[in-house]
This record gives structure tokens, C-alpha cells and sequence, in this order.
């Protein structure tokens, strides 16, 4: 009897997979937005604000940097210069305890059981790595950081590229079968799909996803343990 062998890397989206929509979109984003301006202004020296400056200046030509920010924070594009200054805010507030990742209960255990099993965890978000790098550090359930191997972003590619997923397989040096997708977005998992990857779509309805009919669905990390023979979660979800 054939059967399909288990996953070993794990390839984890985070908003609407590990991270409710909502934490993204009324904390994440907001607490960025007013940020921003004194950002901008105050850290004029600092080479990552200034090259994500360049880059602003670079793909919006036509607007002053702040307006191109602010306009592409409207549209929640997904652009590098963005979400790398995103990024530099978000520091500030982890650091004093404004910001705090509240993970979907379900996902620690999870990622914890992986772990303890062998399995490579991985993160791929437009969020920017440093970014990534702050949620994970930053909690309810401590610094899960040391689970994962890799935190891969915008350099790789958008997320709906298949070119993205190849990129990343040759980066990393996985092979595309072994690596398992979760990703709340169907764009991206067929994305993911054409380049080889296994797919699974993370249906939340505290976030209203809507289920799509292609790749398997799963409710909860649980949920893609079963559905792909991986490690059961350990301990309990809060
Ligand atoms: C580093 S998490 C912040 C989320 C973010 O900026 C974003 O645009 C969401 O991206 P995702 O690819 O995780 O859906
Ligand atoms: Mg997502």
C-alpha cells in the first residue's frame, strides 16, 4: 500500500493562520499608522528608516514618502518599504509592553509538538522578518522564536507568486514535497500548490474566512495535525 509520506517542514502564514485578522488589523496596523510620522521624523539617521525611505520614493514616485505610506496603508498593500518601517514601530511597541502577540490558542501546542518532533517550522508573511521575529518573541505564551528555523518575507517574493515558493525551496533547500503550506488565503496556497508545496487552507471563523474548495481546510492547528499524520498537539490550548 502506498502512503503519502508525513510533511517535515512546516510553512506557516501568520495573519488569519497563527494570528487572529483582527490583532493584525485593529492593533498591528493602527498602532504603525500613527506611529509613522515622529518615526519618520525622529529617526531621519537611522539606516533602515532611510533606505526604507529610498525605496518608498523609489515605487510611488509621485507622492511625498508619508502620503505613499499612508496610501498604501489604505489599500493594505503589501510592499517592502512598508512593512519594513512597520516593522521598526512594532519595536517600540513590544518593548514597552503595549504590543502583544495574542496567538489562536491552538497554535503554541502545536507548534511546540512540531518542534519536539523534529519537524522544521518556518514562517513566510509580508510582515517584514524583523517583524515576524517580534510576534514570536512577544507572546501570551512567551518566546516561541526558538521553534521555528527560518522567517522568510517580501524578499522572497509576494506571496501569491508561484516564483515566490521556488525561490524560497531553493533557498532553504527543502524539497517541495516535504514542505506542508498553511495559509488562510487561496491565492496563495495555489501559488504554493504550482510550485509543489502541500497546501492547507486555515479556516478561522472568528476571522469570517471563507473556505475555498480546492485545498483541504482545517479549523485549527489540531485540525492540520490530523489531516496531515503530524505530531498532536501537546499540553492545552488557552
Ligand atoms: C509580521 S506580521 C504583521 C502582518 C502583516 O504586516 C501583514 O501584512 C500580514 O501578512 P500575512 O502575509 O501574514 O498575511
Ligand atoms: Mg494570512
Amino acid at each position: 500500500m502506498n502512503s503519502i509520506p508525513t510533511p517535515t517542514v512546516i510553512l506557516l502564514d501568520i495573519e488569519g493562520t497563527t494570528l487572529p485578522v483582527s490583532f493584525v488589523h485593529k492593533v498591528l496596523f493602527p498602532y504603525a499608522r500613527k506611529a509613522l510620522p515622529d518615526l519618520i521624523r525622529d529617526r531621519a539617521n537611522d539606516p533602515a528608516v532611510i533606505a526604507a525611505l529610498e525605496e518608498t520614493r523609489a515605487q510611488g514616485p509621485d507622492r511625498e514618502p508619508l502620503d505613499q505610506l499612508m496610501a498604501w496603508m489604505d489599500e493594505d498593500a503589501k510592499v517592502g518599504p512598508l512593512k519594513a518601517l512597520q516593522g521598526i514601530a512594532w519595536a517600540d511597541g513590544y518593548a514597552s509592553g503595549a504590543l502583544i502577540a495574542d496567538l489562536f490558542p491552538d497554535v503554541p501546542p502545536a507548534l511546540r509538538a512540531w518542534s519536539e518532533a523534529g519537524l522544521t517550522l518556518a514562517v513566510y508573511s509580508s510582515g517584514s522578518a524583523p517583524a515576524q521575529r517580534l510576534i514570536y518573541t512577544h507572546t501570551t505564551d512567551g518566546d516561541l522564536t526558538p521553534l521555528f528555523s527560518a522567517f522568510l518575507d517580501l524578499e522572497m517574493g509576494g506571496k501569491k507568486d508561484v516564483e515566490s515558493y521556488r525561490q524560497i525551496l531553493a533557498k532553504m533547500g527543502w524539497a517541495a514535497s516535504d514542505v506542508l503550506f498553511v495559509s488562510d488565503v487561496v491565492a496563495e496556497l495555489d501559488a504554493a500548490a504550482a510550485a509543489g508545496l502541500r497546501t492547507c487552507q486555515m479556516v478561522r471563523p472568528e476571522d469570517g474566512t471563507i473556505a475555498g474548495t480546492v485545498h483541504p481546510v482545517a479549523h485549527s492547528m489540531k485540525e492540520v495535525a490530523d489531516l496531515f499524520s503530524l505530531p498532536e498537539p501537546v499540553g492545552k490550548a488557552q
